[in-house]
């Protein structure tokens, strides 16, 4: 039997469209993701525990898991049987890539199940297909840092589709989850398709102003370049009074806040536990709005995806 965590993520990081990912791990030692026990068996099976289990679809061939299976032993040419648990402990639409949790930790624990038969540039490009899949488009931004951790800006270039950025070590990432559901599909049929030659230059300024800045290690350069002229402007209306939220947390002291994925979580960003600490408050207090909604104050997670047992 193998055990597979995939951490949680922040898709877009605020700069970078589809293109930027983080991966985020809480700083009291949570284990923030979904969990893969994958063990060879007779027939195939699927069991959901966890506490977001009831959010699943109730079809078996509907669960992304079944999809990752699937598609896994069509491609070795090898149907493989197996009994999976899936401990569904990410909520669904909830901007912290929570299908990328499902895609990432069951395609990766069938390939250490089989002996690694695809590289990881193989199996990032299935992980980013099959999120595609429910989402309408490809995209690699929650898939590729929850895969292999940290942040990774997605390139798609000389047969590389994903490579690490520097970070910050001392930035602390604050993220909360209101409770309430934005389907990914939704919030991207909401944007214009395409943008006026201002808005492109701002983009590229900021986000290439933010890859340079974490290259030449300047915080808070890096900081202020996480402005999103791509969605935020179109989505905010679906989040909780996000604009005033925003700027209360910013005047508590974070370096920059903006929507996680495409929300309804959002993230902040500081640089000290003090300050991590009132946002983390003011956040509980007003942006939180159902008993299973949740705050935590996390750091990167630079590992990724993992075997825990
Ligand atoms: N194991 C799974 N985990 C999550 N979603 C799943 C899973 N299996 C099937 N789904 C379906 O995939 C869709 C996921 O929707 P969506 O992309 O909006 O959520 P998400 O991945 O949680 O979003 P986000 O990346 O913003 O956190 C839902 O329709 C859900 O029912
Ligand atoms: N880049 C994607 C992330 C979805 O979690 C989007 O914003 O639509």
């Amino acid at each position: 039997m193998i055990k597979v965590y995939a951490p949680a993520s922040i898709g877009n990081v605020g700069v970078g469209f589809d293109i930027l990912g983080a991966a985020i791990l809480p700083t009291d030692g949570t284990l923030l993701g979904d969990l893969i026990q994958i063990k060879q068996s007779k027939e195939f099976q699927l069991t959901n525990i966890g506490t977001f289990a009831h959010q699943l679809p109730k079809n078996i061939k509907d669960n992304i898991v079944w999809k990752c299976w699937d598609q896994f032993c069509k491609i070795i040419k090898k149907k493989i049987l197996v009994t999976i648990v899936l401990e569904k402990n990410m909520p669904i639409g909830s901007g912290l890539g929570s299908s990328a949790c499902s895609i990432v930790s069951s395609l990766f624990a069938m390939n250490e199940l089989c002996n690694r038969p695809l590289s990881t540039n193989k199996l990032l490009k299935l992980m980013g297909k099959l999120e595609g899949e429910i989402s309408g488009s490809i995209h690699y931004d929650n898939v590729s840092p929850c895969y292999l951790g940290g942040l990774q800006l997605i390139i798609e270039k000389n047969n590389k589709i994903s490579q690490k950025i520097p970070n910050f070590k001392n930035w602390l990432w604050i993220i909360a989850w209101p409770g309430i559901k934005i389907s990914t599909a939704d919030a991207r049929a909401l944007l214009p398709s395409q943008y006026t030659r201002t808005t492109c230059i701002k983009h590229s300024r900021n986000l290439s102003g933010f890859i340079h800045a974490s290259y030449t290690m300047q915080p808070k350069l890096a900081a202020n370049f996480i402005t999103d002229v791509i969605a935020e402007p179109y989505r905010s209306k679906l989040l909780p009074n996000f604009t005033q939220t925003k700027t209360t947390i910013k005047k508590i002291g974070a370096l920059a806040c903006g929507i996680s994925g495409s929300g309804p979580s959002i993230f902040a960003i500081c640089d000290n536990d003090l300050t991590a600490k009132k946002i983390s408050k003011y956040l509980a207090n007003h942006y939180i709005q159902s008993k299973q909604g949740f705050v935590q104050v996390c750091k990167l997670d630079t590992v990724g995806t993992r075997i825990i047992g």
